[in-house]
């Protein structure tokens, strides 16, 4: 099927927690937009634990162009921003993070937001990171974790995220092996629970940074989610339950 992207598609990819998977799913969704023939551009809003982790460089790699991503404040503390700057004695400003993100979402290309940990996450100013998926009037991807816990997790992060008013296109269940009880059941119980697709992401080589774009394209089902995505900024941020075209 010939797939047209729109150009103004946006999506904030969030998650459950720290390390579950965000990044890995930025670099797929990135990947295949970009392979599609789309200017599509990662934007990570506050880098903590810098150095070693970079998840724009991560991106970048796994596109083969720095065009692919880009990221706010770097910070070394490995905490949550806002605690990250008062620990190393710096300032983030909450209305300077924003705006970064406000110019990356109205660019011409696709826009994919990386959360910064999960959605309570402290940024700058007051404001945490599900604020700032909110002011930015996109919809979200969540990424959480396969086995035992996440329906907790997931369920409290699709609640919290509608409450704000974002519309959660699809929630990638990441890592799953399917090997115990929990596992198998939680997709079926995650959708009748929040009434948003689900979609089980399996382990893919981590060998380089582009083994990663190839393991999520093989794995995941990119195009279906982003149409998901695509009609969701059509409807204003409403999940519509049948996913369109994307036009051009
Ligand atoms: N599908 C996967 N297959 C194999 N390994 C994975 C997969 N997803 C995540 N990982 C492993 O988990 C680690 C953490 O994933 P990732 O960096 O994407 O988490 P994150 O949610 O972006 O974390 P952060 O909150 O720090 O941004 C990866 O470096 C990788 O080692
Ligand atoms: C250090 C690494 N970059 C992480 N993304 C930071 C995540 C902060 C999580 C804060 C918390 O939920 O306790
Ligand atoms: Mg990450």
């Amino acid at each position: 099927m010939e797939t047209m992207v729109t150009s103004k598609l946006n999506v904030a990819v969030v998650g459950t927690d720290t390390g579950v998977g965000k990044t890995v799913v930025t670099a797929g969704v990135v990947g295949w937009l970009r392979a599609a023939g789309y200017d599509a551009r990662a934007v990570k809003p506050v880098q903590t634990g810098h150095p070693p982790d970079d998840d724009a460089g991560f991106v970048a790699a796994a596109c083969g162009t720095h065009a692919a991503a880009t990221c706010g404040p770097r910070l070394e503390p490995a905490l949550a921003p806002a605690v990250a700057a008062d620990v190393a004695d710096r300032t983030l400003e909450y209305s300077a993070i924003r705006g970064t993100c406000e110019t990356e979402r109205d660019r011409d290309g696709p826009c994919v937001i990386e959360g910064i940990g999960g959605l309570r996450v402290p940024l700058a100013d007051g404001q945490e990171v599900i604020d700032l998926v909110a002011d930015l009037g996109v919809p979200a991807i969540l990424v959480g974790r396969s086995g035992l816990g996440t329906l907790n997790h997931t369920a409290l992060s699709v609640a919290a995220l509608r409450r704000r008013g974002v519309a959660v296109a699809g929630v990638v269940l990441n890592q799953y092996e399917g090997s115990t009880t929990a596992e198998r059941t939680n997709p079926e119980i995650i959708e009748d629970m929040t009434e948003c697709p689900v979609y089980a992401l399996s382990p893919v080589s981590m060998e380089t940074p582009e083994d990663v774009v190839a393991g999520v394209r093989e794995e995941l089902p990119v195009e279906q989610l982003l149409q998901t995505v695509a009609s969701a900024e059509a409807d204003g941020n409403e999940v519509s339950r049948n996913p369109t075209e994307f036009e051009s």
